[in-house]
């Protein structure tokens, strides 16, 4: 793994409530080499796909601050004749839905010749054809010379959702978003979506930015992990050190939830609540500490920052430190030293 593909420095991206802004996603800051898959994770509403969709230049009416940078050139922002030229191309999004993502009058081969007009204008219609079948073999559809002339409903979720990854990879992305790419599919399409997502990802070289709220799914293909909440990164580590060591209270949460962590005796502590509204979203002092009222105000910081507790991997306010489950008393806690 090499240089950043992607650097994403103090972005926030703010949407019109009435007559005021407010951040979804507030001043995070990641980045992302060829070849790595960074997931994204947290609850609904933590700020996921509205971080994704501003990389991807998506957002129509937000006001988006901060830069990103792709290979080096901020495209926050950029005209949407600019962002066209990148979109699809070298940078790609693979969706959640394969049905709304699919325009459902227009046969498959027509639909990945779209976004190959767009952007091999020279290629003839024979060739793209031919490549799209192609494409359509490489995703593993069986009888892609078939696949290419059918309409979406007449492929099943598993195979819809091959043609949405044979969508955005038709251009070779250099950065590929999957948004939630196997929620809509059952456990068994979900595992073969899954590896050819990494297959290609190898075969490509390209850096993928991993949405995702099932943490199996994160065990599987991150190579590192950002955990949101409210708009913010409250942690942030390789893979192993997230399920091994999790540190902020958040992430321990969303672990216990999952069977089979280290932390047994975590298990069943599952923090109640949910995120805020974006309106109401606190916006001063540490933001997961409504939900973890047993824990004493001294522990949170007011300006919460990004603390490296070990190499690369950084956790927001000190209350980490002073973490317990509500169920424990306070007397079994090692002198505010997390229990793990
Ligand atoms: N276009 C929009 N206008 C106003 N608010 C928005 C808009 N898009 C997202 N939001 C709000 O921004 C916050 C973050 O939303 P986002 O979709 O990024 O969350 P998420 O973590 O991706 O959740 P999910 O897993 O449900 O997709 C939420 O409070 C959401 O309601």
């Amino acid at each position: 793994m090499n240089q950043n593909l992607l650097e994403i420095k103090n972005l926030s991206t703010s949407f019109r409530i009435g007559e005021e802004y407010y951040a979804a996603v507030d001043d995070i800051s990641l980045d992302l080499k060829e070849n790595e898959v960074l997931a994204i994770v947290g609850e609904s509403g933590s700020g996921k796909s509205a971080t994704a969709f501003s990389v991807m230049g998506l957002h129509n009416r937000a006001k988006i601050e901060g830069e990103i940078l792709f290979k080096g050139r901020d495209i926050a922002n950029l005209p949407p004749s600019k962002m066209n030229k990148i979109r699809g191309n070298e940078v790609s999004m693979i969706f959640q839905d394969p049905l709304t993502a699919l325009n459902p009058l227009m046969e498959i081969g027509k639909q990945i010749g779209e976004v190959l007009l767009l952007h091999k204008k020279n290629m003839s219609k024979e060739e793209r054809r031919k490549y799209s079948i192609e494409l359509l073999e490489r995703v593993g559809l069986p009888r892609p010379d078939r696949v290419v002339d059918q309409f979406p409903h007449e492929l099943s979720g598993g195979m819809r959702q091959r043609v949405i990854i044979a969508i955005a990879i038709a251009n070779k992305p250099e950065l590929l978003i999957a948004d939630e790419p196997t929620t809509a599919l059952d456990v068994t399409i979900q595992a073969q979506i899954l590896d050819l997502i990494r297959e290609l990802k190898d075969d490509l070289n390209s850096g993928v930015i991993l949405i995702t709220h099932d943490l199996g799914v994160v065990a599987e293909m991150a190579d590192r992990v950002a955990v949101m909440y409210a708009g913010q990164i409250v942690e942030i580590a390789d893979v192993e050190s997230i399920f091994v060591n999790p540190q902020h209270p958040y992430t321990r949460s969303l672990l216990s939830s999952v069977p089979a962590t280290d932390h047994s005796e975590d298990r069943l502590h599952v923090i109640q609540g949910i995120v805020p509204s974006l309106k109401n979203l606190p916006r001063e002092g540490c933001r997961f500490k409504a939900r973890i009222p047993w824990i004493e105000d001294a522990a949170h910081e007011e300006d919460p920052q990004l603390h490296e507790v070990s190499e690369n991997h950084f956790v927001r306010c000190t209350c980490y430190q002073h973490f317990y489950f509500k169920e424990k008393s306070k007397g079994e806690q090692a002198n505010g030293v997390t229990e793990s």
